[in-house]
């Protein structure tokens, strides 16, 4: 298993923000590609979950996915993708736990930025059980930290999650969601922003957080 922290990459500023002067068409290009097996990944998983083949054909899909695994080792980045950009102001976070095109373990979300913040709609499957049928309620906190954080960056200025508060009204159903967060009000450097979830019979989900632009931080870059 690969070290969980990148000094490596870290001397070559992998794993930040990083200048990247490919074209953005190229980007593009590359960006579908990486999604489609990010999307035949997260199908993996899915039927891994799902499975009920015996222990002997396991292990010899085991073995056959180890072959694939040692295929995509032959070129890596040395650590995280972090997030790229280009002059074009083409931005884009491939390996984002949840909008990552290249990332399997993301739902991913589409986020959608509109008059009164963001909303994103997302079809969650078996890989994000929590209590049977519903969705584990980390996974329901971390999709509401990314989209209430993008509403507060409003992909503008910095900011983190600084308090995350949420509250469970009722279970939230594995399938079709929807994600919705917007600005209460601002005070200085924290943005105060209100989010939710809802199925189609209403919220199950509401949260509050504070983020904060980091001292240092421009207010805004435009
Ligand atoms: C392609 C692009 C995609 C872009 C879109 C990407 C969206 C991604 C969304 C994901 C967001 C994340 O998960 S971010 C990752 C999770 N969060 C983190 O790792 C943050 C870790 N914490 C920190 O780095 C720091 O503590 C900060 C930045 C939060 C605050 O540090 P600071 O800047 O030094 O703040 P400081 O001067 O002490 O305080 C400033 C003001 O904020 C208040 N304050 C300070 N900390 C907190 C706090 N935790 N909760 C509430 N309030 C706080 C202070 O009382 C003060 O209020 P007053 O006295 O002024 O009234």
């Amino acid at each position: 298993m690969m070290s969980r922290r990148f000094p490596e990459a870290a001397a070559v500023g992998v794993g930040g923000f990083v200048r990247d002067d490919t074209p953005t068409e190229q980007v593009d290009r590359r960006e579908a590609v990486v999604a489609s097996l990010a999307g035949t990944v997260r199908d993996l998983v899915d039927a891994t979950i799902r499975t009920t083949l015996g222990d002997a054909e396991l292990h010899r899909i085991r073995d056959d996915l180890a072959a694939v695994v040692d295929r995509l080792r032959a070129g890596q980045l040395p650590g995280p993708a972090g997030i790229r950009y280009n002059s074009e102001r083409r931005s884009w976070n491939w390996g984002n736990a949840v909008m990552g095109a290249a990332n399997a373990l993301a739902p991913p979300l589409d986020v959608v930025h509109d008059a009164s913040g963001c909303h994103a709609d997302v079809d969650l499957g078996a890989a994000y059980e929590g209590p049977p049928g519903l969705v584990h309620g980390g996974v329901s906190a971390m999709l509401l930290d990314h989209i209430m954080g993008e509403t507060a960056s409003a992909m503008r200025r910095t900011t983190f999650t600084g308090t995350l508060t949420t509250r469970y009204r009722r279970g939230t159903p594995l399938g079709p969601l929807r994600l919705e967060a917007s600005i209460v009000r601002e005070e200085g450097r924290k943005v105060f922003v209100a989010g939710s979830i809802a199925d189609a019979d209403g919220v199950t989900v509401e949260a509050e957080g504070v983020f904060i632009q980091p001292a240092g931080a421009p207010a805004a870059d435009g």
